[in-house]
């Protein structure tokens, strides 16, 4: 293999990795050719003379300099566009990238379209040595916990905020890794192509990187290195093998592309076997679990948790919930019931800070819900479980619930990059809390299978280990039971009580309501968005307003004595 084909997988695979920072996030940006034309430009035209100072000097402060530059250039284009979603997002970036290149063709400074030259500095063992370095962060960020927040994101972005996930910080951060990696791509191009021009990293560049990311894998750490070793060697191949043509070794490089596409929609990193966290084989030897990290004690017994006032939300003509006044105290567990379409989930949506309230006061754990952001009330002891599913469905289900313990769990990264051993502590301590956790829920064999492949009984009960596992104040249980057999749904209402007994304060959303009977201290009954009762369930059962919302008419039965289940 010729130097320069090594020297162009490793340049490949780092503006592939570049792609990869923000993928992993769920983001498309087509911006890194600007940040790499940005941080090869401006290093060439700052960094001293590899003649003055000696090469490796010289490139290492260009290193710096493109690096940096690069970053900057992502924290500026990323503040206004981070709440940019898919291709709008990547339309943004693309005219981020052209406005750059168009600058740079008509700057002085840069040489114009002529472009500028640089010394050749970068060899085989120097463009490895980088791609190495820029693997070995990928890797160590995958497992640690901002490495599966960014996952989480990627995954559902709004199950990301209800873990307590600040899904913009991240979202950022992800974007300034990939402006530092392509601002370090651009050096390297620069100090070896020796003439540096702005068509360099025009739109091409960037659809270059994109499509060796994804081919290569925007799962897998090792996806942007396979990628780029892919599509930078096909074509040698070809030409080794005699297809010289000129447009059989494009068309054949395409075709090749398009089979990888088609049959290993994981990128080529899909073949590789999956490493991902483990349980303990024992939990009883996995040491010592999680200890709250924020020092978070449950509120005192009585103290009140939820206090809304007034609440209501309107959708253009539907008042989903009207005025709707309630308070929960410490340690109680709260059925919220009533007929589809009442408002039960609004309103755990708006208690939970994920729908703003169209008026009235909101008052959880000391936060605002609806001016507070939703990863905030997160991590005030909120949490919770969704009427739909919303599991991250590629994610193990250790996984899943490793991302519930976010708010309770110690930053990893920073520490794992150095083989700190207080990280590897850290980590192990927050395995053994999730598999606890779902231990707890039931999955204890389930840890390794992905969310997805749950069957439906599963899911509802890892999203109740995944909510168990942020150790909250409050747990919203959004229709637990649903799609379990009355043995799964007693199993559920005992954990239930169990949890209750620990001091949890529990709001329980659920069609059954003989198990919402039966479990529950206290039941509020909605019905078009109103509160119509509320009372212990021997009160509930006989509430004459409850058995007509529910059954429409004087002779009907209460709910929860023959009619188990009210849909
Ligand atoms: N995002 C939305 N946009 C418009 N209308 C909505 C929205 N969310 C809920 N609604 C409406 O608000 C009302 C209350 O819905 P909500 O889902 O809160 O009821 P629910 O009691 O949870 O019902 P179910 O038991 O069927 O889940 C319904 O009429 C619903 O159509």
């Amino acid at each position: 293999m010729s130097e320069s084909v090594l020297v162009f997988i490793a340049l490949n695979a780092i503006l592939a990795y570049s792609f990869y920072a923000v993928l992993v996030a769920g983001q498309l940006s087509l911006g890194q050719a600007g940040f790499a034309a940005l941080g090869g430009f401006t290093a060439a035209a700052l960094a001293p003379a590899p003649s003055e100072v000696g090469d490796l000097p010289a490139l290492l402060v260009a290193v710096v300099i493109g690096m940096v530059v690069g970053a900057l250039a992502a924290v500026v284009l990323g503040l206004p566009t981070m709440h940019l979603r898919g291709v709008f997002l990547a339309i943004a970036t693309l005219g981020f990238a052209e406005a750059v290149r168009i600058l740079l063709i008509n700057a002085e400074w840069t040489g114009g379209a002529n472009g500028m030259s640089v010394t050749k500095v970068v060899t085989p063992v120097i463009a490895w040595v980088c791609l190495a370095l820029v693997a070995y962060w990928f890797w160590r960020q995958g497992p640690s916990s901002y490495g599966r927040a960014l996952a989480a994101i990627r995954e559902d972005e709004l199950a990301a905020r209800a873990m307590g996930i600040d899904v913009g910080r991240h979202r950022l951060s992800a974007f300034v890794t990939a402006g530092a990696v392509a601002g370090l791509y651009g050096v390297l191009w620069a100090y070896y192509v020796r003439l540096l021009a702005p068509e360099d990293f025009d739109f091409a560049r960037a659809i270059d990187g994109l499509v060796m990311a994804v081919v290569g894998g925007s799962t897998v750490w090792l996806g942007p290195l396979l990628g780029g070793a892919f599509m930078t060697s096909v074509p040698e191949v070809l030409r080794s093998i005699g297809v010289e043509a000129g447009w059989i070794r494009p068309f054949i490089s395409s075709a090749l592309l398009l089979v990888v596409i088609i049959f290993l929609p994981g990128g080529l990193g899909s073949l590789l076997p999956r490493v991902g966290a483990r349980a303990p084989a024992d939990l009883a030897e996995g040491g010592e679990g999680l200890a709250p990290r924020s020092g978070r004690a449950l509120p005192s017994p009585g103290e009140t948790v939820v206090r809304v006032s007034g609440g209501n939300k309107d959708y253009g003509g539907v008042h989903a919930v009207r005025d709707v006044d309630l308070t929960i105290a410490s340690g109680e567990v709260v059925g919220l019931i009533g007929p589809n379409g009442a408002g039960k989930t609004t309103l755990v949506n708006m208690i939970s800070g994920l729908v703003p309230p169209s008026s009235g006061t909101f008052e959880v754990l000391g936060t605002t819900p609806g001016r507070t952001a939703v990863h905030k009330v997160a991590q005030a002891g909120v949490s919770r479980t969704f009427q739909h599913s919303k599991l991250f469905p590629r994610l193990s289900a250790l996984e899943n619930v490793l991302v519930g313990a976010h708010v309770v769990s110690r930053p990893t990264f920073l520490r794992r990059l150095l083989w700190l051993p207080g990280a590897r502590r850290d980590e192990s301590q927050v395995v053994v809390h999730a598999a606890r956790c779902l231990e707890r829920a039931g999955l204890g064999d389930r840890s390794r299978e992905d969310a997805g492949s749950l069957s439906y009984g599963d899911q509802r009960r890892l999203e109740i280990a995944r909510a168990l596992a942020a150790e909250p104040s409050l747990l919203i249980l959004d229709e637990p039971a649903a799609g379990m057999n009355h043995v799964e749904a007693d199993a559920l209402s005992r954990l239930i009580g169990s949890l209750a007994a620990e001091g949890l304060t529990i709001l329980l959303i659920e069609h059954n309501v003989g198990m919402v009977m039966r479990t529950c201290d206290r039941i509020v009954v909605l019905n078009f968005g109103e509160v119509i009762a509320a009372g212990t369930p021997e009160e509930i059962v006989n509430d004459p307003a409850v058995v007509e919302a529910y059954l429409g008419g004087d002779d009907a039965t209460p709910p929860g004595t023959e009619t188990e289940e009210v849909r």
